[in-house]
């Protein structure tokens, strides 16, 4: 690939990304730190998420044993809205907001996150995040439902008990807003799905592919914005994780976990991200361009303790990034797939 400054496209949302590869002519080693890893407990008798434990507001946890989802106890949303009086002025336009948001415990383990779950544990994970989001979009005025898991407290977890989120809306917010754009507007020129072409690009093309299996791809975006940024993807038009197969959430739970245990085994500690799912809008169409897929946004650089941060020009102007996806990728593919504690165990 190109190893001066250029700029890559991101069809799904319509931005460029400016990439910058001379600036890591040396050597890229990446260094693990030798970190204390705080070793956590499987059960804290003050975690407000164990099982059986008393919540923040006062609920008591049922003594659950697999997957456990509760509506958040500090929602961000809530079904019940304010009216906003009609604002004629075009520059101060703003819109009352139903929602739900739901927490989803992964385990009864205060101390395991995806990469320590079994497959089949985290295929009831997916699972769960399956019947929530049709129980969500059953409720009235319900447009959109974001899974997501923030991982490690320097995403501002506020919990380490491992737990994702889900957060039901009545607008399309504005990153899947612009990825159905692209994706309707795609369809319409080229008449297959955006996401179907490009997967089966990258699997020709292989430099930025890291894990594949019958049903999913796991890929290095080549418009990658962080620098271990990953694309899970559907290999069919599938619009919602309420449509998959249950052989597709096995598939879809090997290669999550299996993509969380190289992220750990990268610098060796439990590796933060943000990642979240992207379901077709909760509005009652056909949704022939859209493709089911996952983002992991993680922030770490090139050790357990550089992480990037978006600041400064990449506010001002555009995202930018060192390190090739390239050769994320490369790292990515030649780390070993058992997790680096059960080889220490
Ligand atoms: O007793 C509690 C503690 C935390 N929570 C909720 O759990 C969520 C934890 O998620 P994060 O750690 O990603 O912030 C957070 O949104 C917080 O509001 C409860 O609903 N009840």
């Amino acid at each position: 690939m190109y190893d001066f400054p250029h700029r890559r496209f991101n069809p799904l949302t319509g931005d460029w990304v400016l990439v910058s590869p001379q600036r890591t002519r040396r050597p890229w080693k990446g260094r693990i730190e030798k970190t204390s890893g705080e070793s956590l407990p499987a059960f804290d008798p003050t975690c407000y998420l164990c099982p059986g434990n008393t919540r923040a507001g006062g609920v008591q946890n049922p003594s659950y044993t697999g997957v456990f989802a509760f509506d958040n106890d500090f929602s961000a949303l809530v079904p019940k809205t304010g009216s906003i009086p009609g604002e004629s002025h075009p520059l101060f336009q703003a819109q009352a907001e139903l929602g739900i948001c739901r927490v989803v415990c992964f385990s009864p383990r205060h101390d395991l996150t995806i990469p320590q779950l079994s497959v089949e544990q985290v295929a009831q994970v997916i699972a769960a995040w399956s019947e929530q989001t049709t129980d969500l979009c059953r409720m009235p005025g319900i447009r959109h439902v974001q899974v997501f898991e923030n991982k490690g407290a320097i995403m501002g977890c506020s919990n380490p008990h491992p737990h994702s989120q889900i957060w039901a809306q009545g607008s399309i917010p504005n990153e899947p807003a612009k990825e159905l754009g692209e994706q309707r507007d795609y369809l319409s020129r080229h008449d297959r799905p955006l996401l179907l072409d490009y997967v089966q690009e990258e699997q020709q093309r292989k430099e930025r592919m890291v894990l594949s299996n019958e049903h999913f791809s796991a890929i290095v975006p080549f418009w990658a914005v962080w620098p271990f940024e990953v694309l899970i993807t559907a290999h069919r038009p599938v619009p919602d994780l309420p449509s998959l197969t249950g052989e597709e959430i096995i598939s879809l739970a090997e290669i999550y976990r299996q993509l969380a245990i190289r992220y750990d085994n990268l610098f060796e500690i439990s590796f933060p991200y943000s990642m979240g799912f992207h379901q077709a809008p909760n509005d009652g169409q056909p949704h022939p361009e859209w493709v089911l897929h996952a983002h992991f946004y993680p922030p770490l650089l090139r050790s357990a303790s550089i992480r990037k941060f978006m600041v400064g020009y990449e506010m001002l102007a555009m995202p930018q990034r060192d390190i090739t996806p390239e050769t994320s990728a490369e790292r990515l593919r030649s780390l070993p797939d058992v997790h680096y504690q059960q080889t220490a165990d």
